[in-house]
């Protein structure tokens, strides 16, 4: 004999059907225990997708080892992003945001959107890391021990137990996600994470990152090996995509070529933070796509010292100071 499904759910009995219910209600509150809180949506990127990498040939080689450099670089620091899903939540911090009147406000951050006690309960249960600001507006990381109101208990790495105010505290990304090389990639886009972030890769010589289409560049006020015919060989055959001025003027070139479209470079930073420095390294890459001679190349590059002859000056942060540098190229 055989019945059908319709016929057999006709034999339970309604008190049978509301257990059953109540069973599978009570599963998926067990379930969401355990998960994270639901992140915020992120808004649509607006960036160009990132063109495929090619993958290098099997003949290729540098000499002075560059890839090899680059590519033990990137394991040592490379970010899973699927090892990393679980934490991939935005920007927030713990509870309402009071402004202190001694601490200093960024003002390139933006305001912290409120979190509610879910998600203070998950880091405490997970042991997961957060920035503490302190009264001088530094960052220290720590962990939550325990929260009383507005009020959290937080164990900071230098052992001390500190009672702060819920809003003094944002997330900390886990390890796994250090040194990332795009920001985009690192799951709490807050100051501390983003400074500490650049700080990591700085200390290891990684001078520039990625924010999507926006390329990072942070002085390292000393002549790193990373520039030359090698590395503008290397760009212009597009085998690596590590951030690098050489990169985003290869990706402009492209763009232009592409598109026909004028492109703009904008280099903006403080006086003394490398402008100047980082539009002659674009020109150098600019000068070498546009022509085949090197001997002409260089005939360009040398108009460099005439324009600082006559647009630079010494001024008290910086011994070569100019104002005037700007790249434009027209197809
Ligand atoms: N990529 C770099 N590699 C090595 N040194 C660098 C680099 N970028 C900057 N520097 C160092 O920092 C100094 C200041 O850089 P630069 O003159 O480019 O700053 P700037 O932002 O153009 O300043 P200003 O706005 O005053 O003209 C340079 O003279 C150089 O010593």
């Amino acid at each position: 004999m055989v019945l059908s499904a319709s016929s057999c759910s006709l034999t339970r009995s309604s008190l049978e059907e509301m257990l059953e219910s109540l069973r599978r209600m009570d599963e998926e509150q067990e379930k969401k225990k355990d998960l994270p809180p639901a992140l915020p949506s992120r808004p649509a990127s607006k960036a160009r997708l990132p063109r495929a990498r090619r993958s290098l040939p099997n003949n290729f080689k540098v000499e002075n080892g560059f890839i090899d450099n680059v590519e033990s670089k990137r394991k040592e620091i490379l970010t899973s992003t699927s090892e990393c899903s679980e934490y991939m939540r935005s920007d927030s911090s713990f509870g309402r945001k009071r402004v202190k009147k001694d601490v200093v406000e960024s003002p390139y951050v933006a305001a912290i959107p409120e979190l509610d006690g879910d998600t203070i309960s998950y880091f405490i249960k997970m042991k997961l890391r957060v920035w503490c600001r302190q009264p001088r507006g530094q960052w220290e990381l720590g962990s939550i021990q325990s929260t009383s109101g507005e009020e959290a208990s937080v164990s900071l790495s230098n052992g001390k137990v500190l009672k702060m105010a819920r809003s003094e505290l944002v997330p900390a990304n886990p390890d796994i996600l250090e040194g990332a090389d795009d920001l985009i990639k690192i799951a709490y886009l807050n100051e501390p994470s983003v400074l500490h972030n650049l700080r990591f890769r700085y200390s290891r010589e990684l001078i520039y990152s990625k924010a999507g289409p926006v390329l990072i560049a942070l002085n390292p006020f000393k002549d790193l090996q990373i520039y030359g015919n090698d590395y503008v060989n290397t760009y212009r055959q597009q085998l690596v995509d590590t951030p690098h001025v050489y990169g985003m003027v290869d990706a402009a070139y492209n763009q232009m070529m592409r598109d026909e479209v004028n492109q703009s470079i904008i280099i903006s930073g403080e006086s003394g933070s490398g402008k100047t420095e980082t539009a002659k390294i674009a020109m150098q890459y600019l000068a070498a796509l546009g022509s085949s001679n090197s001997g002409r190349a260089n005939d360009v590059l040398q108009t460099n010292c005439i324009l600082e002859a006559f647009g630079n000056a010494k001024t008290s942060v910086n011994d070569n100071s100019s104002r005037f540098v700007s790249i434009s190229f027209i197809v």
